[in-house]
């Protein structure tokens, strides 16, 4: 019988990472070997023998959290939002120390968002308008959600590439927030409302058309198989892969 990968958990006690703890126990290859909370100090990871760490947390401990696991030689799975592209580069420069490390950043596990996300950049060259709604459960604390900001930033580099002029808005006079935040130059409009769990519709107008890409998350499960992809794959993907497309060959349909 082959060895279990041993994998932790950080944030074991929120929404996702119970989830992700239910499903690391769950999974025939895997081996849960810490599941760490706010108040846990990080050097159990490296007691624990964890090869692999998943980070679901807070913005402001992610950071900290994947840069302590580099530089013990752990691979990180995360899917904490928060990202900036200054992080993203100070990140790059911790990993250089560590070639064979990989770091997955997922914005969204769901196999689905990802999809549509590809679809949306896709479609980012071919229309004048478009615009990004997505919408909550009311208790996330961060807006727009990772998945957005993700979003708009593919579709903006698609349509620079492309050299799409910017879309047209006669708006003259709004009050604070009534036109969504500018990602990129992509409006994003946050909703939060008890009842949803997570979800996104890319809107694209040109004269006489519109389409819309709609993805809804209703459970966390939805998130799981990405994230038992991302532990599984991340030690063959050395160095920092942002984006779950980034294990997919979405042309083929296949993982990698
Ligand atoms: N990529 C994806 O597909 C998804 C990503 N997310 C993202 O994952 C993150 C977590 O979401 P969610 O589970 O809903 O949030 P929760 O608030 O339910 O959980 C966050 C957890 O983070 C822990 N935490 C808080 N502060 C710290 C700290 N300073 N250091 C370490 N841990 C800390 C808390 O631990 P304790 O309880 O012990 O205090 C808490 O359990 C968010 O950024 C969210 O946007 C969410 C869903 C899907
Ligand atoms: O906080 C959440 O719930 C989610 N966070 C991620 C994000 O900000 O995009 C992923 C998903 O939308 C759920």
């Amino acid at each position: 019988m082959s060895e279990l990968l041993p994998v932790a958990v950080l944030g074991a006690r929120g929404r996702m990472g119970a989830e992700a703890v239910a499903a690391v126990r769950e999974a025939p290859d895997l081996e849960l070997v810490a599941a760490l909370g706010s108040s846990d100090p990080l050097d159990s990871l490296v007691a624990a023998g964890a090869r692999v760490v998943v980070d679901l947390t807070v913005p402001e401990a992610t950071y900290d959290n994947v840069v302590f696991a580099v530089r013990h030689r752990m691979h990180a799975v995360v899917g904490t939002t928060g990202w900036t592209p200054e992080r993203l580069g100070k990140l790059g420069t911790v990993l250089a120390g560590a070639p064979a490390t990989g770091v997955l950043i997922a914005p969204n596990f769901a196999l689905g968002s990802v999809l549509a996300t590809a679809f949306a950049a896709t479609a980012a060259r071919y229309f004048e308008s478009v615009e990004i709604i997505e919408l909550h459960h009311p208790d996330k604390i961060d807006a727009p959600s990772g998945t957005a900001v993700r979003t708009a930033q593919l579709i903006a580099t698609a349509r620079e590439a492309a050299g799409v002029p910017a879309a047209p808005d006669a708006t003259r006079d709004a009050p604070d927030g009534a036109r969504g935040a500018g990602i990129d130059g992509v409006p994003v409009h946050s909703v939060r409302l008890r009842g949803l769990t997570a979800h996104q519709e890319v809107l694209f107008g040109s004269p006489g058309e519109q389409l819309s890409l709609r993805h809804d998350s209703f459970d966390r499960a939805s998130f799981m198989p990405g994230v038992l992809l991302g532990i599984r794959s991340v030690a063959q993907h050395p160095g920092l892969t942002v984006g779950l497309d980034g294990y997919l060959d979405l042309q083929a349909g296949t993982s990698s």
